[in-house]
């Protein structure tokens, strides 16, 4: 699908497969969206700029690449967010952070915002928006609407599961932004949950249900 990656990496369909199940505990769902966070971070920075600096092995002085985290800014849309949060930072620990507070009203399914906080200069950098789950989109087009006003322009959106009326909501409403997911489930049920998918992710997570 245009605009759209699937991680299909076996590691990461595998520990998807376990989180799926509903008798998997919340600390193992925990452990698990930790782990394949950190397998999502590494495909969805595989294309990242490298700049040279000039250093000394034992042996000799060489210009070697390395990246500039401090230009990258991952933005956690909350609660669910933190849990992919948390591996991207294990890996990019110099990333800055925004978080996001939203929740899913369940009636009209609207996007109501509780918080928002980002580094004042998104405008110069590359903001990786995280949310496990893409369902009717209101979320994730939301924070990125907010992001947006504050002069970012240079943004990816990564999710563990997608639905397809979430990627086409998104798309219409962000066509600039690409996704990334580790699957593309069937369809949205009429609460708007993906179908099959994993659940309420943050009441997984947290054991709040
Ligand atoms: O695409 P949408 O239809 O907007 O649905 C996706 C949103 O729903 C979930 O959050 P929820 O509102 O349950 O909040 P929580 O993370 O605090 O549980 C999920 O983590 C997304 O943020
Ligand atoms: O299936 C869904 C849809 C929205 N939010 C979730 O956590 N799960
Ligand atoms: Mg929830």
């Amino acid at each position: 699908m245009n605009g759209v990656t699937v991680i299909d990496h076996p590691l990461v369909q595998h520990k998807l497969t376990i989180m799926r199940k509903k008798e998997t505990s919340t600390a193992g769902f925990r452990r698990l969206l930790k782990e394949i966070s950190t397998l999502l971070c590494y495909e969805i920075t595989r294309d990242l700029e490298l700049t040279m600096e000039r250093i000394e092995t034992p042996l000799t002085e060489i210009d070697a690449p390395v990246l500039e985290g401090k230009k990258l800014v991952f933005a956690s849309i909350l609660r669910a967010g933190n849990g992919l949060l948390e591996g991207m930072l294990d890996l990019v620990p110099s990333a800055r952070v925004a978080h996001i507070g939203l929740y899913r009203d369940h009636e009209t399914l609207e996007a109501i915002e509780y918080y928002f906080k980002a580094p004042e200069d998104v405008a110069n950098r590359l903001v990786i928006v995280v949310d496990p789950m893409l369902a009717t989109g209101n979320s994730s087009i939301a924070s990125i609407d907010k992001l947006k006003e504050r002069g970012a322009h240079n943004i990816r959106f990564l999710c563990l599961l997608a639905a397809p009326e979430g990627i086409a909501n998104f798309q219409k409403a962000h066509p600039d932004v690409p996704i990334y997911t580790a699957s593309i489930d069937s369809h949205l049920n009429e609460k708007g949950y993906i179908v099959p998918g994993l659940g309420d992710a943050g009441d997984r997570m947290y054991g709040t249900k």
